[in-house]
């Protein structure tokens, strides 16, 4: 099986080379006004607006015994949910914002010593998506594939070790965390875990694949034009992501438009990522979620990208393939459809899309993704 860095390697994309320090920015440079200061753009702002409507996105006790019935709920409506006693001690998070925070505070020629290389997916840079947009995104990120070693020897000769243990602490957390989650959204769905695999006997989904993304969100002097991190939907069976206490991640909702997830302290966000939107056979949306960025503050996140073997086949499961509901993907590999999202980004589900099927009946992902670029 190719490691998810095998399978990157076979996918390059083409990202700006150009970095920039971004404390030394007083002013908003064109090249990251995604709208004109004289524009009447709403494609940037929240409308239609949920100040009206008052939806939040739920927030799931994982010790509730009603929780899979919940989890299933929010799967299917918003495609994302918070969690609260999900078990993961407070202080992990506080070492993960920590080793982020050291990070992102580094010069940035120091930061450049463990920069993601043209064909490489682990390292120092912008958003992969980047390479989709004209314009650039006001973040900078830093992904770990397999062992931080590397990296974190370039960045820190001397402090490497602990911010390699925080981590493998961090990653062995969230695995766990991810299996439960998977188990409960399985059943969620009617799939017995028996029929997944590589889930193993006792669910432990051990064969998975992960990637521990890092973001940093600097206060931007002119948020209103600027663009934290585009739309855009993960590649992910689940994501699970800490964010520290600053506003900014929103997702779509359908006819609501742009919500708000608000800092919970303690909690997590998971979003449904576009592999269990297939292997859902449609019915667990992969939600479209977007960063916009503050003038004061800060915001960093931690997402963990969990997604199958990279060769293993993922397609809808049978038992939710019925006359009334007839198969709407073909199967895919993880290595394979991370291919198709290099190539085609917001566009990949429907490249995998089978075309005889009855088209929107459950799938809410039908791009939307031209709605939210500038063009
Ligand atoms: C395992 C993954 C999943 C990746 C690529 C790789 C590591 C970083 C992930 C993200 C994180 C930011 C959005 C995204 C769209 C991006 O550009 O990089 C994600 C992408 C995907 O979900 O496709
Ligand atoms: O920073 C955030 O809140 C979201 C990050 C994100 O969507 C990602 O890393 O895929
Ligand atoms: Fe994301």
């Amino acid at each position: 099986m190719p490691s998810l860095s095998e399978a990157f390697r076979g996918h390059p994309v083409y990202l700006h080379q150009k970095h920039h320090d971004f404390n030394s920015l007083q002013e908003l440079p064109d090249s990251y006004a995604w709208t004109q200061p004289d524009d009447d753009d709403h494609r940037l702002t929240n409308y239609p607006s949920n100040n009206k409507t008052k939806t939040v996105v739920p927030i799931i006790d994982l010790n509730d015994p009603n929780a899979p019935n919940l989890i299933g709920h929010a799967c299917k409506t918003w495609g994302v949910f918070q969690v609260v006693n999900h078990g993961i001690p407070t202080s992990l998070f506080s070492d993960i914002q920590r080793a982020s925070l050291a990070l992102f505070s580094l010069p940035l020629h120091q930061k450049l010593k463990a920069a993601r290389s043209p064909d490489g997916v682990s390292g120092y840079g912008r958003a992969r998506i980047s390479s989709f947009f004209p314009k650039l995104m006001w973040s900078e990120c830093f992904t770990i594939l397999d062992s931080p070693l590397d990296l974190f020897l370039k960045l820190w000769p001397q402090d490497y070790a602990k911010y390699c243990d925080i981590v493998v602490e961090y990653e062995a957390a969230m695995k766990k965390l991810a299996a439960k989650l998977m188990c409960l959204m399985l059943a969620s769905l009617g799939i017995p875990k028996e029929d997944i695999k590589w889930a193993g006997p006792k669910g432990e989904f051990n064969g998975a694949c992960a990637a521990l993304h890092w973001n940093s969100y600097p206060s931007c002097p002119d948020p209103d034009r600027a663009m934290g991190l585009a739309a855009h939907t993960d590649s992910t069976l689940l994501t699970i992501l800490h964010q520290n206490n600053v506003n900014g991640l929103q997702v779509l909702k359908e006819g609501e438009g742009w919500v708000a997830v608000p800092p919970l302290p303690g909690g997590l966000v998971i979003n449904v990522g576009d592999l269990l939107h297939i292997l859902s056979n449609g019915l667990y949306p992969s939600v479209l979620h977007r960063v916009r960025v503050n003038r004061t503050r800060q915001r960093f996140s931690v997402a963990y990208l969990y997604g199958p073997p990279t060769n293993v086949q993922i397609s809808p499961q049978v038992k939710l393939v019925g006359p009334t509901r007839p198969v709407l993907y073909r199967s895919v590999t993880w290595n394979e459809y991370l291919g198709t999202k290099a190539k085609l980004f917001n566009k990949a589900l429907s490249a995998v899309r089978l075309s005889s099927s009855i088209n929107g009946l459950f799938d809410v992902n039908e791009d939307k993704s031209n709605d939210f670029q500038v063009g």
